[in-house]
């Protein structure tokens, strides 16, 4: 079966509300529901058997009671009857024989009461005992209640008095007595009955009465003339007749606090009453042993009963539980299959009569198969997978299948689609064993392995220009390598560095040398076959490999050459037409190396050499190439020692400055010097600064150089003010990195203030590149160095491409014209149309405009010509030392005052 369920699966709202509700048929909630009424019947029935069984108890014993009375009663009557009898015998016979004779005459008759039990006795009217039998002594009982009450009743009544224990006699006795008359009727004494008490209640029966049951005698007075409990037998106490009068039956308690069931009966023609009562507690206990029993078999049975529930409930739950846990994994896996972003296609195999997969019945989709199949979900279920894609077959998906289903174990590829939706798209699939059959989950990962290609492309390639970058360029010479030592050939490697670049980088902006690095790479691409490389390292740096080549460099020059000849075409950017040159180094594996980094490195070596050669050329490696490194860094090291040395004044090594005189072109008048630094070597001697300017500027050091530059140029330019010479201006070079350090013009206030220069006689000479790289920046410096009081002027005018609009913004005061166009102005109508066009702009500006490198005679008659205002230069006189300068300044001075005297 699959393992996903269909979408209709998915449990809607109404679902889940039936669902609910059905919840409560569940045996687990229905069975302890269903118990609890039964729990309810049974309990119901228990009680009402109990109060049945109550009503019964109760009812047997009122008829127990009422038994016990009727039997007492008949018992009472029996006995007080014989005793009445024996009152009226006696009473005749004292009335017939006198008292002395009566009791002889009925012994003889045998009408005497056993004297064991009675006392008989006759009193005479005084109230002494004149006869008794037993014989008792004589004695008086005129003051005797029964005695009064027949001497002044004649009532022909029974008399029975209170139960008592007196002198005469200590044990508890009671009389029954009659009035004796004599012939005339008056009061002639009394007849006496005695007897014990518990005469009266020897009817108690411990097995109906019990050990608690009450029987008793009673007085209409309310006396108890006897009265027995259990085995005791008591008299006296007092007994409301009238509260347990009546033949009802009442619960009363007794005198031993114990509750009864009390029966009062008053007996006929005696003033007495009988009492019987049978102890609640007794006479309940086979009621309420059955109730125990009951609620005990209730009890069992509802324990048996909640037990069997819970272990039946208990065991439902868990049943419930696993079936709900597996009804939401069912809806989890049907919400997953349906809402992922992977297309699912469960596919139940169909086997041969062999048992080997033949094809698979597709049995359930998502969604998303749809969209990656194109088919609607209805027509694929039911398909069989090599219907619908047969090119399954051959393209090895069927097989992958048919071995997940036959090994259980998961496999993953990739693949390209070619079919429907998914033709050329890029899919992954992840196809796993179920029961009978698999799933295969299919992904789309086009955009995936787009991005993969675009990182891919991104980490070999130049973003700039497409072209490939120093990683892939690795790769290919390593490649390149390869392939050349297994054929024999030679493989060449061109190190291309464009010349001129910065100018135009700085000068135009960073978007214009993109766009010229841009095409020279295009241009020089275009220079090459097919299966050659050029690649881009940085900057203005290209390499170019040319495999499968002849073992001779030379054959390589017309290729070189033409691509010299494409990079040097002029190019339009930024709407000026701008052009470049290269100098390239060329390195031959395996002549020049045995792998990449080697030949790379010597490449870059042969491509210095070019530069050094005068750039827009190419070389061929040779050896001796490295030594130009390796002499780099001796000067490096020289270099830093010199700017110690320097600092710490040293005489042997350190800088020195020269300084160049500058006159104007019409008076002819010395106004100013340019500071020009010298290396004193302590081996080469005096070294220029072309030599190490540059890699001052590169390292860094030029920072400390050029501070230390400017204030002795200052400290100098005070000496002369303070030997009383005629003030000259003092022109100081700035290169791009020491103008561009943050604290440039706090130096060069601390400068002036440490030498007490006026800013006045300070002009810092920057170049117009140098302004061009960040021009903004540049004019805010420009303008906090004007707002101190020194002046700027631009250095090598003409070579940058600075604008006429931005050279507006620039606080200068001075434009010099750059040598190269001064050197061959008596002859190049180019370059003199170039310094004419500097003149004319610096004075529409309002700048004076000074020629530098002045040589002839002519170059400054062309200058003066054309009003150029100042000259710098071998005519009049080289860099010199400070106290040249000196003499130039006094001689001057004295032509001065000749002139004026
Ligand atoms: N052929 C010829 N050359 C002439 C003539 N008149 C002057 N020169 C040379 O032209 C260069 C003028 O200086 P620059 O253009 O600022 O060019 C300077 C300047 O860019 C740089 N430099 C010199 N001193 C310093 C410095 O203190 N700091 C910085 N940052 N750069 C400096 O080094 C460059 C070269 O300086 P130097 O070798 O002293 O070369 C100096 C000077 O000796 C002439 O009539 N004919």
């Amino acid at each position: 079966m699959s393992p996903f369920p269909p979408s209709s699966a998915l449990p809607s709202r109404r679902a889940r509300i039936k669902r609910w509700l059905g919840g409560g048929l569940d045996t687990h909630i229905s069975l302890p529901l269903f118990a609890g009424l039964l729990l309810i019947g049974l309990w119901v029935l228990t009680l009402r058997v109990i109060d049945a069984d109550r009503i019964a108890a109760a009812g047997a014993v009122q008829a127990a009671t009422l038994e016990r009375v009727e039997t007492y009663e008949a018992q009472m009557a029996r006995s007080l009857n014989g005793i009445d009898q024996s009152l009226k015998v006696l009473k005749y016979a004292v009335e017939l024989k006198g008292a002395a004779g009566a009791l002889p005459a009925l012994r003889e008759q045998g009408l005497l009461p056993p004297g064991l039990v009675f006392v008989v006795a006759i009193a005479d009217r005084e109230g002494r005992i004149v006869a008794s039998n037993p014989a008792e002594g004589a004695h008086d009982i005129s003051g005797t209640g029964y005695f009064l009450y027949h001497r002044n009743n004649n009532l022909g009544l029974p008399f029975v008095g209170a139960t008592v224990g007196d002198r005469v006699k200590p044990e508890p006795h009671l009389h029954f007595t009659r009035r004796i008359n004599d012939a005339a009727g008056a009061f002639a004494g009394v007849v006496i009955v005695e007897a014990d008490p518990s005469y009266f209640t020897s009817a108690y029966e411990r097995s109906r009465d019990g050990e608690q049951g009450m029987l008793g005698l009673a007085g209409l007075d309310g006396q108890m003339r006897a009265l027995r409990i259990g085995d005791s037998v008591s008299w006296g106490q007092r007994i409301g007749l009238g509260a347990a009068g009546g033949a009802g039956l009442t619960l009363h308690k007794g005198p031993d606090g114990v509750a009864r069931y009390t029966r009062v009966q008053r007996l006929h023609g005696f003033p007495l009453a009988i009492v019987v009562g049978l102890s609640q507690e007794e006479q309940f206990a086979p009621f309420n042993e059955r109730r125990r029993t009951y609620l005990a078999a209730a009890g069992v049975a509802s324990a048996l009963l909640m037990l069997v529930v819970t272990v039946i409930s208990g065991w439902t739950w868990q049943l419930a539980k696993a079936r709900r846990r597996a009804r939401r994994a069912k809806e989890t896996y049907a919400a997953a299959f349906e809402g992922s972003l992977d297309a699912f296609f469960v596919l139940r195999t169909v086997r041969g009569a062999d048992g080997g997969v033949l094809d698979f019945l597709i049995e359930a989709t998502n969604s998303r198969a749809e969209g990656i199949m194109g088919l609607p979900r209805a027509q694929m279920e039911g398909m069989l997978l090599c219907d619908m894609l047969p090119h399954y077959r051959v393209n090895g998906i069927f097989d992958d299948l048919a071995l997940v289903a036959r090994d259980g174990e998961p496999r993953e590829g990739e693949w390209q689609g070619s079919a429907r939706q998914a033709a050329g798209r890029w899919l992954h699939r992840q196809v796993v064993a179920v029961e009978d059959g698999v799933v295969a989950i299919v992904r789309d990962i086009s955009e995936r392995k787009q991005v993969e290609a675009r990182i891919f492309h991104l980490a070999h390639h130049d973003e700039l220009t497409g072209l490939p970058n120093r990683n892939l360029m690795h790769d290919r010479i390593e490649q390149a390598i390869l392939n050349a030592a297994r054929h024999g050939n030679a493989v060449a490697l061109a190190f291309v560095d464009l010349d001129g670049f910065k100018l135009v980088n700085d000068g135009l902006g960073h978007k214009a040398g993109d766009e010229l690095l841009k095409v020279v790479g295009q241009r020089m691409g275009a220079c090459l076959r097919r299966n050659d490389t050029l690649a881009r390292f940085g900057g203005d740096e290209f390499v170019i490999l040319l495999p499968d080549q002849g073992h001779e460099p030379q054959a390589l020059a017309p290729l070189l050459e033409k691509i010299r000849l494409a990079v040097t075409e002029p190019v339009e950017v930024a709407g000026q037409a701008v052009q470049v040159s290269c100098s390239m180094g060329v390195v031959m594996y395996p002549r020049d190396g045995e792998d990449a980094s080697a030949l790379l490195m010597n490449a870059d070596a042969a491509m210095y050499r070019a530069k050094d050669m005068g750039s827009n050329n190419f070389q061929f490696y040779a050896r001796e190439m490295n030594a130009r490194v390796e002499e780099k860094l001796v000067l490096l090291d020289g270099l830093r020692q010199a700017v110690q040395a320097t600092l710490d004044g040293a005489s042997d090594n350190g800088f020195r400055l020269l300084y160049q005189p500058k006159v104007d072109l019409r008076t002819g008048r010395l106004f100013g010097v340019e500071a020009l630094i010298r290396w004193q070597h302590p081996e080469h001697g005096m070294v220029p600064p072309q030599r190490f300017i540059g890699l001052a500027e590169e390292s860094g050091l030029i920072v400390e150089i050029g501070e230390w530059v400017v204030r002795e140029a200052c400290r100098q330019a005070r000496a002369w003010v303070d030997a009383g010479l005629p003030p000259v201006t003092m022109s100081v070079n700035v290169s791009a990195r020491q103008f561009e350090e943050a604290r440039l013009v706090e130096r060069i206030a601390t400068a002036l203030r440490d030498t007490r220069l006026a800013p006045e006689l300070l002009e810092l000479e920057v170049t117009e590149s140098l302004i061009m790289r960040d021009m903004q920046k540049s004019v805010a410096r420009m303008r906090e160095l004007e707002a101190m009081g020194v002046s700027l002027s631009i250095d090598d005018f003409g070579t940058g491409y600075s604008s006429l609009s931005s050279l507006k913004t620039f606080p200068i005061s001075r434009l010099k014209i750059d040598k190269s166009f001064v050197s061959e102005l008596a002859d190049n109508p180019d370059d003199q149309a170039i310094a004419m066009a500097v003149i004319s702009l610096g004075h529409k500006l309002n700048l004076r405009v000074i020629a530098e490198g002045v040589e002839t005679e002519q170059q400054r008659a062309f200058l003066r010509e054309n009003e150029c205002d100042e000259m710098q230069g071998y005519l009049f006189s080289r860099p010199v030392g400070a106290d040249a300068i000196v003499d130039m300044l006094e001689a001057y001075a004295l032509e001065l005052e000749l002139a004026t005297a």
